[in-house]
C-alpha cells in the first residue's frame, strides 16, 4: 500500500431553514496521514494513550466499511490531526465519517465512487447536508427520500462568512431532541416557503433577501435558541456591523453570519471584543471538498 493523505473540510449546515438539507463546506480540515505498519498504530487528539485504537470513531467507521465489502483493513499506521471542535455544528461528525469511508476506500482498494461515499456517509449521519458538502465543496443542497440522496452544488458564492464558536458543547443528537416531531401544513408551508425563497435568493446571488429570509426559519431556529448561548446578540450586533443574516451552525452552538464580501473583518473586530469567550474568524467556503494524494 503505498501512503496517502486524506482532507476532509468542516461544514456548517442548514443555513437557517435548510434544515438536514443545505450545507456549506468550510475552510477547517480533518486529516489523515496512512502508511502500512507493523502494527496497527492510531494517534488521535481524541485517543489518550491508554485507549484502544479500536474504540476510535474513524477506525470503527473504516473497518465497518471494510467489513461491508467483505474485507478487513490491512494493518496501518494513522496519524489524524484536526482543526475542526467537536460538537459544536461545524459537521465534526460527518467529516470523520467520511475520513474513515475513505480510509477503508483506500487502504482496501474499493474502489468507491463519490455516490457510494454519499450514501454510506449519509446512511451514517441520517442526513446529507453536512456529509455532502464536506464530501464535494461548496454549497450543497440535497435531499433523503427513502433511500434516495439528490443533490445539487452551488455556484460559488460572493460572499463572506463570520463564525462564532463558542467554547461549549452540544451534542447535534440533544439539539434534535427539542425540534418538534411534526409540524401542521400551514406551518410547512410557510417554512419550505423561506427555504425556497433562502435557495434562490443564494442563487441569484440576492444576499440582502437570502439573509433576511435564513432568519426567518421555522424548521429548528426558534426551538434550539434557547440552547445557543447569546444567540439574540449575536444576530443583533452582526447585523448592526453590516451582515446580511446570522443563523445556527448545524445544530449549534456555533453561529455564522453571511456578510457582504470583504465586510467580514468589520464584524468579526467588534464581535470578538464584545464575545470575549469565543473565537470568532472570518472564515472560507472550500470548494474541494474531500481529497486525497498519495
Ligand atoms: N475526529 C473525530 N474523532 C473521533 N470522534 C469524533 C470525531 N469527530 C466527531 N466525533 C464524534 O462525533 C461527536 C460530535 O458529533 P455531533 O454531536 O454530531 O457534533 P458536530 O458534528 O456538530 O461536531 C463527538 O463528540 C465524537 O463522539
Ligand atoms: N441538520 C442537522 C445538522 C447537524 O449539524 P452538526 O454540525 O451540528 O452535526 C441538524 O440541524 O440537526
Amino acid at each position: 500500500m503505498r501512503p496517502f493523505r486524506i482532507s476532509v473540510p468542516a461544514s456548517s449546515a442548514n443555513i437557517g431553514p435548510g434544515f438536514d438539507s443545505m450545507g456549506l463546506a468550510v475552510n477547517l480540515y480533518l486529516t489523515l496521514e496512512v502508511t502500512e505498519s507493523e502494527k496497527w498504530e492510531f494517534t488521535s487528539p481524541s485517543l489518550s494513550s491508554n485507549d484502544n485504537f479500536q474504540d476510535h470513531f474513524i477506525f470503527q467507521i473504516a473497518a465497518k466499511i471494510a467489513e461491508r465489502h467483505q474485507t478487513t483493513l490491512p494493518v496501518c499506521k494513522v496519524i489524524e490531526t484536526s482543526e475542526i471542535p467537536l460538537a459544536r455544528g461545524l459537521g465534526s461528525s460527518a467529516s470523520a465519517i467520511l475520513a474513515g469511508i475513505e480510509l477503508a476506500n483506500q487502504a482496501c482498494d474499493l474502489h468507491l465512487s463519490s455516490e457510494d461515499k454519499l450514501q454510506y456517509g449519509t446512511e451514517i449521519e441520517g442526513h446529507p447536508d453536512n456529509i455532502a458538502p464536506a464530501l464535494f465543496g461548496g454549497l450543497i443542497i440535497s435531499t433523503l427520500t427513502g433511500n434516495e440522496i439528490n443533490w445539487l452544488q452551488a455556484p460559488a458564492l460572493d460572499v463572506d462568512l463570520v463564525i462564532y464558536i463558542p467554547n461549549t458543547e452540544l451534542k447535534t443528537e440533544a439539539a434534535r431532541q427539542v425540534l418538534p416531531d411534526s409540524y401542521t401544513r400551514e406551518h410547512a408551508a410557510a417554512a419550505s416557503g423561506i427555504s425556497n425563497l433562502v435557495v434562490a435568493s443564494l442563487l441569484a446571488g440576492d444576499y440582502e433577501l437570502a439573509g433576511k429570509m435564513m432568519e426567518k426559519d421555522m424548521f429548528h431556529e426558534s426551538y434550539r435558541s434557547a440552547l445557543i448561548p447569546n444567540y439574540d446578540q449575536i444576530r443583533k450586533e452582526a447585523k448592526f456591523y453590516g451582515a446580511y443574516g446570522t443563523v445556527i451552525s448545524g445544530a449549534g452552538p456555533t453561529m455564522i453570519s453571511f456578510a457582504p464580501k470583504g465586510e467580514g473583518p468589520a464584524i468579526t473586530e467588534p464581535l470578538q471584543a464584545i464575545l470575549p469567550d469565543y473565537h470568532v474568524s472570518v472564515m472560507k467556503i472550500d470548494m474541494q471538498g474531500l481529497t486525497v494524494e498519495q
